[in-house]
């Protein structure tokens, strides 16, 4: 079995979902010796990989563990651009109407279909979290109506709350759904409340895939029944309902909304100095709530048990990121 304690640089064991590429890697090797599981042939869990490498691990210099949110602060502005840009793009007509000119429809055919007006719509925010609420912002200053639903009210926002999404989007003319993706917001979009929004309804989904009843989304937009999608993420990423290519009134992105090179290059320089911090007993740039950001000395605990500890119910993998069940928070994650 190989052994890592006699490695110069500290060890660090990234915990990451499958489908995450970490654009930084080799950015960070300079730094860290990373020790992938899923860079494993064949890929294994991190669970399995720390039990097997347990001994080595924990003889390493730097046995601990470190969880800070990462993304955080970087990339809701980034995200929420990538919001607005679809939702003008389904209601201007954009695309389509790119789609027209390349096609020579417009020297041949002239005038191309009116799109619709953002300023004046009601907009309703499935999840007026960090994201949320940077959408909300740009869109209020295009004078969109903003009023939003999230598990409480939020005492120091001034848009109005609605309890239940099928009560919002009665209320809505479009729907941006950008909320966390657990048990219970697990097609919280469901027929129901698509139906509700109604035939001149618009839905933007940047959150995840399955907050929408994506088979329900076909059908309503293969009939007519709502105005335009547009969607970055989807239940089976990147297994796309072909139904949709097909449709002028969807807008489609590859889940790309956070990925800007300004937004890694800052993720990268967070997590080197957490790492970085956290090697020298020095305190986090970003930390979590306390249950998640504690130091695990050598010897303490086996390694194992530290993930269990960390996740007491196990990682809810969502298809991009690690979320906390914990009630506290709203939703958290880390990269590594
Ligand atoms: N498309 C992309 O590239 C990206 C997508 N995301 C997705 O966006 C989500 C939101 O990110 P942030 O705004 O930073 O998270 P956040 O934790 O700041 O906000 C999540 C919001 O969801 C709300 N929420 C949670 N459970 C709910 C429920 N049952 N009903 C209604 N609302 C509920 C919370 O009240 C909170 O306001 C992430 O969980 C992630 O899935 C995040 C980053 C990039
Ligand atoms: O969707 C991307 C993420 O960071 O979450």
């Amino acid at each position: 079995m190989a052994t890592f304690g006699e490695a110069e640089l500290p060890l660090v064991l990234v915990h990451r979902p499958p489908n995450f590429h970490f654009p930084f890697k080799h950015r960070l090797q300079t730094h860290f010796r990373l020790l992938d599981p899923l860079d494993s042939d064949p890929p294994e869990s991190t669970h399995s990989f720390f039990s097997r490498h347990s001994a080595s691990i924990r003889t390493s210099a730097a046995a601990g563990t470190l969880l800070s949110p990462t993304l955080g602060r970087h990339f809701p502005p980034d995200v929420a651009d990538l919001a607005v840009a679809l939702l003008i793009d389904v209601l201007r007509r954009v695309s389509a109407g790119f789609r027209y000119v390349r096609a020579g429809l417009w020297a041949r055919n002239g005038g191309f279909p009116l799109g619709f007006k953002l300023g004046g719509k009601r907009v309703g925010i499935v999840g007026l979290g960090n994201i949320g609420t940077e959408i909300a912002k740009r869109l209020e200053s295009f004078g969109c109506v903003i009023s939003y639903n999230s598990r409480k009210k939020k005492p120091s926002v001034p848009f109005p709350w609605y309890k239940n999404v099928y009560d919002l989007a009665v209320n809505s003319d479009v729907l941006v759904v950008c909320c966390a993706l657990t048990e219970e917001t697990r097609h919280m979009i469901s027929k129901d409340v698509m139906t509700a929004l109604g035939k001149e309804g618009v839905i933007i989904n940047v959150g995840r895939g399955a907050l929408i009843d994506e088979k329900e989304l076909v059908q309503l937009l293969v009939r007519g029944e709502l105005r335009g999608v547009g969607l970055d993420v989807f239940e089976s990423e990147p297994d796309v309902p072909q139904e949709l290519f097909s449709l002028d009134n969807v807008v489609l992105s590859p889940h790309c909304a956070v990925a800007t090179p300004e937004c890694f290059d800052a993720l990268e320089e967070l997590i080197t100095v957490n790492l970085k911090a956290f090697f020298s007993n020095k305190p986090l740039q970003s930390l979590v709530p306390e249950m998640l950001s504690r130091r695990y000395e050598v010897g303490t605990m086996e390694p194992a048990s530290v993930l269990d500890h960390v996740y007491p119910k196990g990682p809810a993998m969502d298809g991009g990121q690690i979320a906390s069940r914990d009630p506290r928070q709203d939703s958290y994650w880390s990269k590594i």
